[in-house]
């Protein structure tokens, strides 16, 4: 069989065997499409049947969550972790709580968490979790008991050579607090279970920061690479959480302006430049709605109910921080009139699939989330370090870690492009840069 009916086929199965799943097929269809050159060159991971290996997760694990509301309500969701790939270390990868969430995205996830952990080139495997729960409008008490319930299960799975967990969507300090807590009630003090922990217990300084900043650092590596820099770009942020809160800052401390952001009940333009301390206050502090900045910035424009890739405006760096597939035909249509050069996603799989062709097609860049948000993983890991080792670095120690190991993964994808592909086709030096380190050590390890 070819090399390409071996990609073939393998894409045909998962689509008749998962057609139910559309994220995840999606996942699985815009990393098989780009592989295949990696894999004629490389023939023995067609015959050792690699490729069919790595797409089935090691183990997927579905729970009950059964919590009280604060009136007494016997409430019950559903509990995921599915635990993907451990060839390069124990499952590493976020929790998130979202009404969403469920098998198909779950599975996305995890999926692209393996090749993104792989290019930070530090030893973590690939998993994801998370459960359809809706934090949105819940007392404290409320996230506690469920978080607590959440734990009962999943403690059972995880260990911090075994599988690690931290926070995605829906899923912060707070959050983490409390898992934490309740992992210990019943396992003992264990900090490196889970990343993304308070700075109060063994939480990295820069965790919070890391895949925002990471992603502008990302950026920033591509435009000097191409004679440029983020100095005086304009510059769109979708989504109002961490990932979007720390690249709106990174960018603005490189000399950039960002013109809005959103979240998901409408966006803001403030051609001033967003005022990010505003909506750190709004969206960190006070759990509000991005609607509130208006009162405080009367000159910047509110727009309800609409995405921000609608919005008619010139810039040249597009960085989605919201959730999947919020870029499609329509808005990548209106991306390229409005001027975009860069789009680097800071949301994991942002752009469905013929959109990024569209804008690859129109000479727009496109950074992957797998490498451009990898960030907020590598310095987990290293959050995993300093639990080990029981000590704690400096902000700079982990800032300077993170920006070097994004320069690696720019240079990494940049490169590989160029091997296998063609020059700026980040998504396949993505793809079989992630791909490469995850498949030698499979085949180093056997048929296991
Ligand atoms: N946290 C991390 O370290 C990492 C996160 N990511 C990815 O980044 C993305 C954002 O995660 P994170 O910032 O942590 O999550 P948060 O929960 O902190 O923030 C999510 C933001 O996106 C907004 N949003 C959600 N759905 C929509 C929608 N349909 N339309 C517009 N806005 C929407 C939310 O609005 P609202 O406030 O209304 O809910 C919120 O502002 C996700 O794709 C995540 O998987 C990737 C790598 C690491
Ligand atoms: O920090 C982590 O372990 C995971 C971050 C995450 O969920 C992601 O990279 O999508």
């Amino acid at each position: 069989m070819s090399t390409q009916d071996y990609v073939t086929k393998m894409l045909d199965e998962v689509k008749e065997k998962y057609g139910y799943q559309p994220e995840y097929i999606q996942a699985v269809e815009e990393f098989l499409t780009t592989v295949t050159p990696f894999l004629e060159k490389n023939p023995i991971y067609c015959e050792k049947n690699i490729l069919g290996q790595l797409i089935i997760p090691e183990r997927l694990i579905e729970f009950r969550v059964p919590w009280m509301s604060d009136s007494g309500e016997w409430m019950v969701n559903t509990g995921y972790r599915i635990q993907y790939n451990s060839a390069l270390g124990p499952y590493k990868g976020g929790l998130r709580f979202h009404p969403s969430v469920n098998q198909s995205i779950m599975k996305f996830l995890a999926f692209e968490q393996i090749f993104k952990n792989s290019l930070t080139s530090l030893p973590i495997g690939g998993g994801k979790g998370g459960s359809d729960f809706d934090p949105k409008g819940k007392s404290d008490g409320e996230i506690m008991r469920f978080c607590q319930s959440f734990m009962q299960e999943l403690q059972k799975h995880i260990g911090p050579s075994m599988d690690v967990p931290a926070g995605d969507m829906g899923v912060g300090g707070r959050e983490i607090g409390y898992l934490y807590g309740e992992y210990k009630r019943l396992n003992g003090y264990q900090a490196g279970v889970l990343t993304g922990k308070p700075l109060t217990f063994w939480g990295s300084l820069a965790r919070t920061e890391a895949t925002g900043y990471g992603l502008v650092y990302f950026v920033k590596y591509l435009l000097q690479d191409k004679g440029d820099a983020l100095k005086d770009k304009r510059v769109m942020v979708s989504g109002s959480g961490n990932v979007a809160i720390y690249a709106i800052e990174k960018a603005q401390e490189l000399g950039a302006t960002v013109l809005g952001c959103s979240d998901s009940s409408g966006y803001i333009i403030d051609e001033d430049g967003v005022d990010c301390e505003l909506v750190k206050e709004i969206k960190e502090v006070k759990r509000g709605r991005l609607s509130d900045y208006i009162a405080a910035k009367p000159n910047a424009k509110y727009v309800e109910n609409a995405s921000i890739w609608t919005e008619n405006i010139a810039y040249e760096v597009a960085l989605p921080c919201a959730t999947q597939n919020e870029i499609g035909l329509d808005e990548a249509a209106i991306l390229i009139k409005n001027g975009v050069k860069v789009l680097a996603e800071g949301a994991n799989m942002p752009t469905k699939l013929e959109a990024l062709h569209q804008l690859t097609d129109s000479g727009v860049i496109y950074c992957p989330g797998k490498a451009a948000n990898a960030g907020g993983v590598a310095v987990s890991a290293l959050e995993m370090a300093q639990n080990a080792q029981r000590l704690p670095w400096t902000f700079e120690q982990v800032d300077s870690e993170l920006d070097s190991i994004m320069k690696n993964i720019y240079e990494t994808c940049a490169t590989t492009a160029k091997e296998y592909a063609k020059e700026d086709d980040l998504l396949t030096g993505a793809n079989i840069a992630g791909f490469e380190r995850v498949a030698k050590a499979m085949l180093a390890q056997g048929l296991v």
